[in-house]
Formats: structure tokens, sequence, C-alpha cells
């Protein structure tokens, strides 16, 4: 499946661009409460704000011209009133509409995590991690910009743009018309050019989550940047990044700021029109001065939002461009779902490949037609060349990946019916370069172990001595209180694969897979490793991935996975001749 979220089809983007505003919308309706009481007060703000031009026209018309100050008095003292009613609700309709922003992001940022943590190892392979980090955290910080900044400025200018369109054409149908033809035009321009400001903002965002790709690939390779010295070459390629997240920029910028001079011009074209035609009425009898006045002021509350909305149009593009990003990962399914189980095979091995085919995306086939058992207690070996094909195979046994052909068997039923639960307590994988939490040794160890979460030190010390995983313990001097920043050097590797293997034991697994996790380790550790081994539960089996021969000495059956195909290699030195023959040969 093609989880590449930078190569998905354009065409099929366009299309489903509505379907995703929908999606938003669900976000939002979770807040309907909120948003009605919001909306009331801003109606409610905004038919004080858009009855107070009327109210000066009318005191113009009928107090100042004929001087009446009882009056003037009176309509001063009902603006005053009006325009602090305003103030009052206009904060309170901020501070609901802010909170309803923030939760919306918070809701959203905790669906992409969570989407994240569902999705297979292979949308991680096919995806660079600066990249998602960019969308969670670039892309979602447009949409905070947009949703607790500007919704209040953009629903609130809509709707005082049409209160005051209505008192436009309301008061004079042929001057309202006048007024708000730049308006209609405007329209017309916007809704022409928006597409192509949001795909500029896209193909910026797509370059600033590609720069973001480049730094976290050189920030955590540093290591070998400098004893290679290959400062220039990813200083180069850095360079390159920004050098299109820059030519992104500017292109999407100027595509960004092209509405704000347009809508002034509009505005003011707008404003001559009511002024020309405005004093040409008068002058023929048919309109007053307090009208005039009270029209330019519909007319500033008409293109005053607008240009207004100008600005938070680009905002709404870029967020609009933002979430077509989040939603691509929002709408991938992972494709190892859970099939519904059959009946379960009688006196079955633990293991059975049957027939089974794999390849990853775009490669070539890694294993073809391949079918072994691997049956309860027993130790099974891997070994074979370098690219041989181990760590897919018992990526498969843990179905890290599905075959794309055959089927993998466990317990006698096939793998795909049980759930990432089921599987995870049956199974336990020590991988080449494990992972561990920033925390204590303790923390690592209880990881996803329901079993031992509340134990306390002391007892837990007890559970890793009658496992016999102590003699590894005393390696750290502070036991399980050690300190582990995770991605940090403050532990060797070594240690790291220690302190996995405790973790794995103590989830007593049904199936123990080992990949090359004694690589990095001691020769004396190594035999403890392998005296914990030996104690394991008689019916735990375990599948030990080594290059290193004196590993798999006791192995009960020993496999050479090459080429795509895992042959039995019978004895010890016949898997030994294997691998001679095959480095000659190659
Ligand atoms: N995520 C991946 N995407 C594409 N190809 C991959 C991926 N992982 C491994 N491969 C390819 O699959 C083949 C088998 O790799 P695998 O890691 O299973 O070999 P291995 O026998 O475990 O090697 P090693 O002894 O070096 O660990 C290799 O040719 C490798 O390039």
């Amino acid at each position: 499946m093609n989880y590449n979220l930078n190569n998905t089809d354009k065409t099929e983007q366009k299309s489903t661009s509505g379907k995703r505003l929908l999606k938003l919308l669900a976000y939002i309706k979770a807040e309907h409460k909120d948003l009605l009481r919001a909306f009331c007060i801003m109606i409610v703000s905004q038919s004080l704000t858009l009855t107070a031009p009327f109210v000066i026209g009318y005191t113009i018309d009928h107090y100042v011209q004929s001087k009446q100050f009882s009056g003037i008095l009176l309509c001063s003292g009902i603006l005053l009133g009006m325009y602090l009613v305003n103030f009052g609700f206009s904060y309170w309709q901020s501070l609901m509409m802010g909170g309803v922003g923030q939760r919306m992001l918070y809701n959203l940022r905790n669906a992409v995590f969570v989407k994240l943590q569902e999705l297979p190892i292979a949308f991680f392979n096919q995806n660079k991690t600066g990249d998602l980090i960019s969308r969670i955290n670039n892309d979602t910080d447009k949409m905070n910009q947009f949703f607790s900044q500007s919704l209040v400025q953009f629903a609130s200018g809509i709707m005082s743009m049409t209160g005051a369109g209505i008192f436009l054409l309301c008061i004079n149908v042929k001057l309202g018309v006048a007024t708000l033809l730049p308006g209609f035009m405007l329209l017309v321009f916007t809704r022409l050019i928006s597409p192509l400001v949001k795909s500029k903002n896209a193909a910026n965002m797509k370059s600033t989550g590609g720069l973001s790709a480049e730094i976290q690939e050189s920030l955590s390779n540093f290591k070998v940047i400098i004893a290679f010295n290959r400062r220039d070459y990813f200083r180069k390629r850095f360079d390159q990044a920004n050098q299109q997240s820059y030519r992104t920029a500017v292109s999407a910028g100027l595509f960004n700021n092209i509405f704000t001079p347009v809508f002034s011009f509009c505005s003011q074209m707008a404003m001559l029109a009511v002024l020309v035609y405005g004093i040409y009425l008068i002058s023929v009898g048919q309109f007053t001065v307090g009208l005039l006045i009270s029209y330019l002021s519909y007319s500033n509350h008409f293109y005053n939002p607008i240009r207004q909305l100008a600005a938070l149009w680009t905002n709404f593009q870029m967020a609009m461009a933002g979430w077509d990003r989040i939603s691509q990962i929002l709408e991938l399914e992972s494709d190892l779902k859970v099939i519904p189980a059959g009946p379960a095979k009688e006196n079955a091995p633990l293991i059975s490949f049957n027939n089974v085919n794999f390849r990853y995306p775009g490669s070539k086939d890694i294993l073809r037609n391949v079918s072994f058992n691997m049956e309860r207690g027993k130790t099974y070996a891997l070994v074979g060349p370098t690219g041989g094909g181990k760590t897919t195979t018992a990526s498969l046994i843990a179905r890290l990946y599905d075959p794309t052909a055959g089927e993998v068997m466990l317990n006698g039923r096939d793998i795909r019916s049980y759930t990432p639960e089921e599987r995870a307590t049956q199974i336990g994988f020590i991988l080449q370069e494990p992972f561990l939490f920033s925390g204590t040794i303790q923390e690592n160890i209880i990881y996803g172990n329901a079993r031992y979460a509340e134990y306390t030190t002391a007892q837990l010390e007890e559970v890793i001595a009658k496992a016999g995983l102590d003699t590894l313990l005393e390696r750290f001097e502070e036991g399980l209180a050690t300190k582990v920043v995770s991605g940090n050097d403050g532990i060797s590797l070594g240690q790291k694969q220690l302190i996995a293997f405790m973790r794995a034991v103590l989830r007593d697994p049904d199936l123990l897979v080992l990949d090359e996790a004694t690589a990095n380790i001691d020769t004396v550790t190594e035999q403890q490793l392998e005296a914990v081994l030996q104690k394991l539960p008689a019916h735990t089996t375990r599948v030990i991935i080594a290059h290193r021969l004196n590993t798999i000495e006791n192995a009960d059956e020993i496999f050479f996975v090459n080429n795509g195909e895992i042959a039995r290699a019978g004895s010890f030195s016949h898997a030994m001749n294997m691998l001679l023959h095959h480095e000659r040969s190659s």
C-alpha cells in the first residue's frame, strides 16, 4: 500500500477537498453550543454596530440641522450606551471563540497523534520523520492561527458585511447596487484566484516539511557527519532545501499579498461611487446629507471587513492547505487489519509459514514461496548473508508486515486474526537497535506490561532475580533507578540491549525473537544472557538472528535465509559450510 504522503495522486486530492472540509466541520460540531452562543452574541453586537450609523444620520437630519441640542444629547447618550454594550459583548464573544478554537485544535492534535500510532511500520518507512513533525507542529499551527485568532474576525466581518449590504440596499436600491458592484467583482476575483493561492501555500508547506526532514536527518546523524567530515555535503543539501523553501515562500507570498491592494482599490471605487452618485441624488432632492453620511458609514462597514477578510482569506487558505496535509494522515487506514478468526488447527506448531511471498513496496521478492514450522519450546536460529532476509522473516513472524502471498499462522490460526494486544502478549521482539524511553530502567522494563505496572521497586527486583536477570541488572550502578535518556549517548548500545532483553523476558512471551540482540555485548554478558534464555519456561520458543555463530551453537534448528529462500541448514557445521560457500561464491 502506498503510504507516501508526498506522493499521492493530485487529482484525487482535489476531488476530496470538499469532503475534507466536511470532516473539519465534524471537529467544530462538538463545540456547537458555544458556537451558537457566540453566534447570538455576534448578531446582537453587529446589530448594535450597524444601528449606530443610522442613529448618527437621523441625529444630523432631525436635530443638527435644526440645532435641537437636547435631541443631540439624547442621541449621543444612546450611542454611548450602544458602544459600551458592544464592547462587553465583543470581549465575551472573543473569549468564547478563542476557547472553541483551542479545544478544536487540542482534539485535532490528539487525533493525528492517535492515528500515527495506529499506522503500520510501512507508513514510517515511506515517510520522513521531519516531514511528519512539520505536519503535526507547523501545519496544525496554521490552523491554530486561523481558528483561535481569525475565525472571530472572519465571522463578524461576514456578518457586518451582510448587515451593511442589507442597509445599503434598503436605504436606496440604485445607490446600493452601485456601491456593492465592486464587492461582487471582488468575490469573483477571489473565487478565481483562491485555488492558486491554496496550491502555492501547499507547496510552501511541503518544502517546509522537506526542510524539517533535512534538519532532522542531519541532527540525528551528526556523529557520522563529523567523523566523515561531510559537513560541506550536508550544508549543500540543507542549502538546497532552504532555497526550495525560500522560493516557494516567495511565490506563496506573491499570491497571498495580492488580495490586500486589490481589495483596497475596490473599496475606494465603491466610496467614489457613493460620493458622486450620492451628491447627485442630494442635488436632485432624492437624498439627504444625514442619509449620505450614514451611507458612507455603511459602505465602510461593508468594505472595511472586506479589507480585513483579504488578510483573513490568506490565513484561511493557509489553514485549509494545512488541513489537507493533516487530513492526508487522518484518512490513512492501516492495511494490517484484524480479520475474523477461523477455526484453529489442533496440535498446530507455534508458527507456520505456508507458501509465503514477501516484497517491500517497489522492491524485488525478499521471500519466495517459503514454508516452514517452528515448534513450541524449541530454539531456532536464522543465519545467512547480510541483506538475505532474516529481519524481514522475523518481522513477518511479529506481523510488522503482512505477506504479499501465502499465510503466517500463530498457534494454528492466521496471525492476522489476532489483535495487536494479543500478539504483543505472545510475541516478544528485541530489535537490533532497541528503543528506550526517557525515564528510569524500571519504567522502561514495565512498559506495556500490565502484570508488573503496580509493582514497587523491591517487588520488581524480586521478579527480576527469579527470572535470573539480576546479573544483568547488576551492570547498572543505580539498578532499576538508573536514568535513561532517549536517543542520548548516556547509555551504551550494549546496555540498551540488556534493558530491552530484561523487558522482553519479563513479558513471558510464548515466542521470543532476538534480532542481533547480543551483537554489542561482551562474551561474558552474552553467556549470562544465554543462561537466562536456558531458564525460560519450557514452552517458550526462541528465534535467534545472529552473525556471531557461537550464539547459535545450541539452537535446535538452523534456517539459512538467502535469495528469497529459507532452507533447513541441519547441523551447525552444515550451516557454517553454507555460509562459507555463499561467501566464496559472492
Ligand atoms: N523497509 C524496507 N524497504 C525496502 N526494502 C527493505 C526494507 N527493509 C529491508 N529491505 C531490503 O530487504 C532485504 C532483506 O533485508 P533484511 O533486513 O531482512 O536482511 P537481513 O538478512 O536481516 O540483513 P542483516 O543481516 O544485514 O540484518 C534487503 O535487500 C534490504 O535492502
